[in-house]
């Protein structure tokens, strides 16, 4: 790949190609950011649709803060792929998932681009190795995988395959940075990266208890949003769980729970768990946790929940502010439902 025409920091033109759910996401998003966009899909209706997916999302993205000079009215919609990445400076793809369609379609961005442009893929789990086959210049291929709606949610996957330049994974996720995402860079491919691949484990044990009349899908999205899903929205599982071995964190929760990975409450495969992965889980807890203790984490988590709880509506403000919030938090929540 020769290296790329500018630095993250100077880009002010970018390409979406594919402006569906996703593709339409990511250009309300750069728009917000300031970008000029350049749009590109293959659907009779897709310029209608796609404008009408960026007013949707503008007052959501006005209320979150709009960068300067940010306007839908930097959004053109090319008639041709090639017309659309003509003077990109990134392009972002965001085609259907099938892997035939992934790679003629990135083959025949790189051939359009301007050269050293990275392209990244949108792809939810096809690695870059699959995909960057036909391309002449795969090392500029990347994958960027967002979360539904691009324009709200932060984070971003970044993986190259293994024709891809490091340099090219570093320019994306700096430039990813710089356009306000949360960036987590892979150093190597994991097909489902590291977000969807926890969803997917998540996802098929609902569809195991669907399917067999375990419990309603109304009951598991409760599960989820009464439940855990409140913890997850500022501290991920692994620390989550710490705290459910008190004063002894990860290594008394392993000790404790550890066994019954082994028991019917799912269908997965459990992994072994030698002292080898008991090790890394407790180092793991611990690196996170910085130089936080087991009290103050609890604190924030608490804070946290209500906060979101604050947030989401289900909490009024006068008892969330009482110093009896926490006890009173379940029947609040009963009470708005
Ligand atoms: N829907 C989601 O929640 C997420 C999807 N993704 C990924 O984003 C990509 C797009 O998915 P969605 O937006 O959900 O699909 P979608 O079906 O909403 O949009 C796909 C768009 O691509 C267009 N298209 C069809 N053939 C094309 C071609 N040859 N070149 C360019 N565009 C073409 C279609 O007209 C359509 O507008 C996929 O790779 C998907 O895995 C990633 C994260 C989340
Ligand atoms: C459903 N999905 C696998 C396409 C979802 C994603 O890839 C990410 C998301 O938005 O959750």
């Amino acid at each position: 790949m020769p290296s790329s025409p500018c630095a993250p920091e100077e880009v002010r033109r970018v390409a979406c190609v594919g402006a569906g759910v996703i593709g339409g996401g990511w250009v309300a998003h750069f728009l917000a950011r300031g970008y000029d966009v350049t749009a590109w899909d293959p659907a009779p209706d897709a310029e209608e649709k796609l404008r009408r997916l960026v007013d949707a999302a503008w007052p959501a993205l006005t209320q979150i803060g709009l960068a300067d000079g940010a306007s839908p009215d930097r959004l053109t919609v090319a008639a041709t792929v090639e017309e659309a990445v003509a003077d990109a400076q990134f392009v972002q793809e965001s085609a259907p998932e099938k892997l035939e369609l992934k790679r003629s379609l990135l083959a025949r961005l790189d051939a359009a681009a301007p050269p050293g442009v990275v392209i990244a893929s949108s792809t939810s789990g096809y690695p870059m190795t699959d995909m960057q086959t036909e391309a002449a210049d795969p090392g500029r291929l990347v994958v960027g995988h967002p979360f539904n709606p691009p324009y709200l949610i932060p984070l971003v996957e970044v993986v190259g395959g293994e024709k891809t330049d490091a340099a090219a994974v570093e320019w994306a996720s700096r430039f990813y940075k710089v356009a306000g995402k949360s960036v987590i860079t892979m150093e190597r491919e994991l097909p489902g990266f590291i977000a969807n691949r926890l969803q997917e484990a998540l996802w098929r044990e609902a569809l195991h208890m669907v399917a067999n009349g375990e419990a309603t899908v109304k009951e598991i999205d409760d599960s989820i949003t009464e439940g855990p899903g409140l913890r997850w929205a500022f501290m991920g599982p692994c620390l989550t769980f710490a705290l459910a071995g008190g004063e002894g964190g990860m290594g008394h929760m392993l000790d404790h729970f550890g066994p019954s990975l082994k028991s019917p409450w799912t269908r997965l495969e459990a992994p072994e768990l030698d002292d080898t992965l008991r090790a890394a889980m407790v180092d793991g807890c611990d690196e996170a946790a910085g130089s936080r203790t087991i009290a103050q984490l609890v604190a924030e988590r608490d804070q946290g929940v209500i906060d979101v709880l604050r947030a989401t509506g289900r909490l009024p403000r006068q008892r969330a502010e009482g110093t009896d919030a926490i006890p009173h938090t379940p029947s609040t929540m009963g009470d708005e439902k």
